[in-house]
Parts: structure tokens; sequence; C-alpha cells
């Protein structure tokens, strides 16, 4: 069984999480399977080390895969670590903005996507954490969070900081 010191020192789990944002407007999609079906969010998905040569690829592959558009100018942004009560492993998201994009979008398997404005992306039907670090991102800031769920996927604490550099990974992805 995992102890507290163990669960410490396991290796986070990479993700990607991509939001568009252009003329004002948030790209999200519905979820419509697997972890967070039902909430809208950005797009994004597991680093997958056998594909992808960075974090930044990943999260233009998901995004891709996710709803049909390629991104021209993804920068990172943010990084989140997120403690679930019943997971063993933290999962490290790396948020990526972008605005220039290139396809048309379209709806896939996993998501449903729709525009909203800047100032009415629909917080209630998303991750609570989001509501403490979209207006950093919205106003162009960088952000290093970490977040604490309990098993309803409620937020028991969390430290969100801006910061003017974001920590490079060790590994360089
Ligand atoms: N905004 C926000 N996004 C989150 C939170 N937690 C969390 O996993 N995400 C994002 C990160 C990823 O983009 C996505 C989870 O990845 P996923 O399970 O869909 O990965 P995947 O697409 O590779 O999955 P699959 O093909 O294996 O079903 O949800 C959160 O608290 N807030």
């Amino acid at each position: 069984m995992a102890t507290d010191a163990t669960a410490a020192l396991a290796a986070p789990k990479l993700t990607t999480l991509l939001v568009v944002v252009s003329d004002g407007n948030v790209l999200l999609g519905e979820k419509k399977r697997g972890f967070g079906a039902g909430l809208w969010n950005g797009f994004g998905g597991k680093v997958d080390l056998g594909i992808d040569a960075s974090v930044e690829h990943a999260a233009l592959r998901e995004l891709r895969e996710e709803c049909g558009i390629d991104a021209l100018d993804a920068t990172r942004r943010g990084v989140l670590t997120f403690h679930y009560a019943d997971a063993p492993n933290p999962m490290e998201t790396h948020v990526f903005h972008a605005s220039a994009f290139e396809g048309t979008v379209a709806e896939s398997d996993e998501m449903r996507p729709a525009w909203f404005p800047e100032d009415a992306i629909p917080l209630e039907k998303m991750w609570p954490d989001d509501e403490h670090w979209y207006p950093a991102f919205l106003r162009g800031e960088k952000f290093v969070g970490t977040f604490w769920f309990d098993r309803e996927k409620k937020i028991t604490r969390h430290e969100l900081e801006v910061v003017e550099t974001l920590p490079a990974r060790a590994d360089g992805l």
C-alpha cells in the first residue's frame, strides 16, 4: 500500500491543455467520454512519449485530434499539478495558449467544440480549478499552480502563483 511518502515520490502523469483565444472568444470543447466527461475544457490529453518529441508536440497533436485544427502560435503559459485523492500519481498539466490556427473547427469522438466570449466562459460546467487560473491565463500571464482534490473532485487546498518564467522540465520535454 502506498504511504504518503511514496505517493509524494510518484512520477506525475504528463498531460496537455491547449486553449485557443481568438477575437475575444475562447474555444472550448464539451468532453464526451472518459475523465472529465460532461465538462467544458480546452483540448488536450496524455503526452505519449512514444510519439511526442515534446510537451508542445503533444499539445498540438491533441488539438488536431480533438477538434481538427492546427495551432500556429502555441506558447506554454502554465503548469498545473493535480493531486486526486483516488489516484496514486499526480497529474502535471502543461497549459498552452494559441490565437492563430489553420483548419476548420470540427466535432470529434471526444469533444464537442464551441466558442465562448472571454467574459462568459461556462465556469460552472468546468473543472473547479479553472476559475482560479483562467483570469491569469486570459490576462496573458504565466502561472504555476497545485490543486488537491477529494474523492468528489472538490478542491481541498490550492496554491497558485503568477511567474515571470515557467520552470523548465529536467528532461527537456
Ligand atoms: N482545465 C482542467 N483540465 C484538466 C483538469 N484535470 C485534467 O485532467 N484536465 C485535462 C488535462 C487533459 O487535457 C485532459 C485529460 O486527459 P485525457 O484523459 O482526456 O487524455 P487522453 O485524451 O490522452 O485520453 P484517452 O484518449 O486515453 O481517453 O483533461 C483540471 O482540473 N482542469
